[in-house]
C-alpha cells in the first residue's frame, strides 16, 4: 500500500531570555520567544528597539551575552554560519548583503547548501549551479520571483526592488525551515510591498517555514502576521494574536505616544 507522506512537523524555535550587551548600551534584555508552531511572526519596535540585534544572535552574527536560541530543543548558539544554514536558518539583511559583481542567477544559486560550500575560502567565488537539478531549481526561483530577464545582470546597479526580490530568492534556496527577513518592505514602492506580502504568504503555504518578520511596514505586517512581538528598549513589550496586539496601549503608545490603531502608522 502506497505511504501517505507525513509532513514534517514546523521547527520548534526557541529564544530564552537573551540579553546582548555592547559596552554600556543594552540592546536586548532578557528576552524571550516561543516560536512554537509556526507561521509568520511580525518582529516590530520602534528604532533602536533591538529588533536586528536579536535577529543577529538567532543568525550567528552576534554572540549574546546570555541566554539561549535553541531549534528543536538544541542550542544553535554554538554553531558557526553554514552550521547554521544547515540547520535550515536563512535569513536576510536590511541593507541588502548581494555579491555585486556576480549575476542574479549566482546571487540566487550562492544560497543553495552545495553553492555554499563551494564558495567557503574559494578566491574568485566561482558560480555554483553545474548541477542539472540545482540549475532548474535556481531557474524555479528566478521565475517565481520574476527575475528571469535579470538572471545574466550583475546585481550591482539593477533597482532597490529587484535586488530585495534577489535577496529573498537566495535565502529560500535553501528551503528553510526558519526564514528571518530583516525589513523586506523597507524602499519598496507600494506595489512592491503587496507582491511581498503575497510572495512571504505563497513561501509559508509551500515550504512551512517559521518566518520571522522585521517591520516597519504596518500594512504589510497585519496583512500576513498571524502573530505580533513587540519590542522596545530592548525588551518584549507585548506578544499575543495580531488582533489583540494592534489594539494594545502599550504598543500604542510605545509607536505613537497614543492613538488609535496600529494600521495608523
Ligand atoms: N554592533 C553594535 N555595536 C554597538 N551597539 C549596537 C550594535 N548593534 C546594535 N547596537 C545598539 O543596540 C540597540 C538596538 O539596535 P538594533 O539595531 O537591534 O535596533 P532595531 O530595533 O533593529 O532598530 P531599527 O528599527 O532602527 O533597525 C541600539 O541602541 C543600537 O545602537
Amino acid at each position: 500500500m502506497p505511504s501517505t507522506p507525513v509532513a514534517a512537523p514546523p521547527a520548534h524555535l526557541r529564544i530564552d531570555r537573551l540579553t546582548l550587551e555592547f559596552g554600556g548600551v543594552r540592546a536586548l534584555s532578557e528576552v524571550s520567544i516561543d516560536l512554537a508552531g509556526g507561521g509568520i511572526i511580525g518582529l516590530i519596535g520602534p528604532n533602536g528597539a533591538g529588533k536586528t540585534s536579536l535577529l543577529n544572535c538567532i543568525s550567528g552574527f552576534y554572540r549574546p551575552t546570555s541566554g539561549d536560541v535553541t531549534l528543536d530543543g538544541r542550542s544553535v548558539l554554538d554553531m558557526r554560519r553554514h552550521q547554521l544554514a544547515g540547520q535550515g536558518i536563512a535569513r536576510t539583511f536590511q541593507n541588502l548583503a548581494l555579491f555585486g559583481e556576480m549575476s542574479v542567477y549566482d546571487n540566487v544559486a550562492a544560497g543553495a547548501p552545495r553553492g555554499r560550500r563551494r564558495l567557503r575560502g574559494v578566491p574568485g567565488l566561482r558560480p555554483p549551479g553545474t548541477g542539472a537539478a540545482e540549475r532548474d531549481a535556481v531557474w524555479a526561483m528566478l521565475e517565481r520571483f520574476d527575475l528571469v530577464q535579470h538572471a545574466r545582470h550583475p546585481a550591482h546597479g539593477l533597482p532597490f526592488g529587484t535586488l530585495k526580490r534577489v535577496e529573498f530568492a537566495r535565502a529560500l534556496m535553501a528551503r528553510p525551515r526558519v526564514l528571518l527577513l530583516d525589513e523586506p518592505a523597507g524602499g519598496l514602492t507600494h506595489t512592491e510591498v503587496d507582491e511581498l506580502g503575497g510572495l512571504i504568504t505563497d513561501v509559508v503555504r509551500d515550504l512551512a517555514p517559521v518566518v520571522l518578520l522585521i517591520e516597519h511596514h504596518m500594512g504589510l505586517i497585519l496583512s500576513v502576521c498571524s502573530r505580533i512581538v513587540v519590542m522596545d528598549s530592548g525588551r518584549t513589550i507585548a506578544d499575543g494574536p495580531t488582533e489583540q496586539v494592534r489594539h494594545d496601549p502599550a504598543v500604542i503608545s510605545a509607536y505613537l505616544g497614543g492613538g488609535a490603531d496600529l494600521a495608523a502608522r
